[in-house]
């Protein structure tokens, strides 16, 4: 692997310390997301890699060419990097194709504009200027200046932010597709977590300027590092239990780990995603009893917000979500047994109001 590598990375604004000892590593050709909060860092890290900010201290390396290190810090235009910001900054008063070739040797330019506009599937509009485009059309060409001089890496800065919600869903699948079929190395930051799993091979989940977690988007959602990692991946609860085994033993009953043995006969939580909840008018062996409070439509299935019966000692709301034609009415009893594996967490929380998704059970 060459692509991006990071190392001890710390990094500050005046006296405000933003990054602190960040590592991240993305292989070659792969397609990463730093996903976080408002005001984590992420603008900070992408302006570090492109040459715009200078760390503290720390490494930075491309395609295995340092770019910063104690004694380095290599000019941000012979960094070969490109960048695709929020707004895509097209210059306006040149053309299309004049923007995709911008910068680009005058022998290969115009062949090099054909390549590019096909990629992105806009080799119509090569006549055009920026304000005869529609946003998600300055996106793609602001993808194809970036990826025109051929650049190591690629930086996405919430590329997709100012784009209407069915765009952004299918500009990010476009754009990733894109990214691949040039086998770009690439990073993108957002706070939108469906942009991060729609997007990425890798997710790294930034918290108080670190990386967390770096992983697969399976991994991350399955096997996340802490209770702060689960919920920013999507909602969660949260569930006390007891470690035996190879299971836990919650208010749900014995419940099988996702990763089979434990070791630990620690007080943990587990967690279980809403869809793992299965929902009953009659109690069964393992089931918890608990009450609608609140009931939401999201087109494809029901949120459901339910109250467990003390006994269960159990902090409310559960989650879950119900494919019904029509909600159970609020009030209403239900039965909710817990399906699948789980996976273990130290109860040691991160505070919910510092991620975008919470329930805690
Ligand atoms: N030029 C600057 N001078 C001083 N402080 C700054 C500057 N730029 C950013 N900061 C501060 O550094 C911290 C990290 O900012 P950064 O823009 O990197 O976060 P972010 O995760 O990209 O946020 P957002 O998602 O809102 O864009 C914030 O507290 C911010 O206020």
């Amino acid at each position: 692997m060459s692509g991006l590598s990071i190392s001890a990375l710390h990094a500050a604004h005046g006296h405000t310390t933003v990054l602190r000892d960040l590592e991240l590593r993305v292989p070659n050709g792969a397609l990463a997301c730093v996903l976080g909060p408002s005001g984590c860092g992420k603008s900070t890290l992408l302006r570090i890699i492109a040459g715009f900010h200078r760390p503290a201290s720390g490494t930075v390396t491309v395609g295995g060419r340092t770019l910063n290190d104690d004694h380095t810090q290599v000019p941000a235009e012979r960094r070969r990097i490109g960048c695709v910001p929020q707004d895509g900054a097209l210059f306006p008063h040149l053309s299309v194709a004049a923007n995709v070739g911008f910068g680009l040797p005058r022998a290969e330019r115009r062949e090099r504009v054909a390549e590019m506009l096909d990629l992105v599937g806009l080799n119509g509009l090569a006549d055009r200027h920026p304000h005869q485009l529609s946003g998600g059309q300055q996106q793609r060409i602001a993808l194809a200046r970036a990826l025109a001089p051929r650049p190591e890496l690629l930086l996405l800065d919430e590329p997709f932010a100012a784009l209407d919600a069915a765009l952004r869903a299918e500009l990010r699948t476009e754009v990733a597709t894109t990214l691949r079929r040039a086998g770009a190395t690439a990073v993108l930051v957002t706070h939108d977590v469906d942009e991060a799993l729609a997007f990425a091979d890798l997710i790294a989940v930034m918290r108080d300027g670190r990386i967390v977690q770096c992983d697969a988007p399976h991994a991350l959602y399955h096997r996340p590092a802490d209770t702060g990692v689960a919920r920013t991946l999507g909602e969660a609860n949260l569930v006390p239990a007891k470690l035996a085994a190879d299971h836990a033993i919650t208010a749900f009953g014995e419940l099988p780990l996702t990763d089979g043995a434990s070791d630990t006969d620690e007080d943990a939580v587990v967690l279980l995603r809403p869809h793992q909840l299965r929902l009953s008018t009659t109690s069964g062996p393992h089931t918890v009893e608990a009450r609608v409070v609140n009931s939401g439509f999201r087109g494809h299935d029901y949120r459901l917000e339910l109250a467990p019966d003390p006994r269960h000692e159990l902090a409310t709301p559960l989650i879950a979500y119900t494919p019904a034609d029509a909600p159970p009415p609020t009030g209403e009893t239900l039965h909710i047994a817990a399906h699948g594996t789980v996976h273990p967490l130290a109860p040691d929380q991160v505070p919910p109001d510092q991620v975008p998704n919470s329930a805690t059970a």
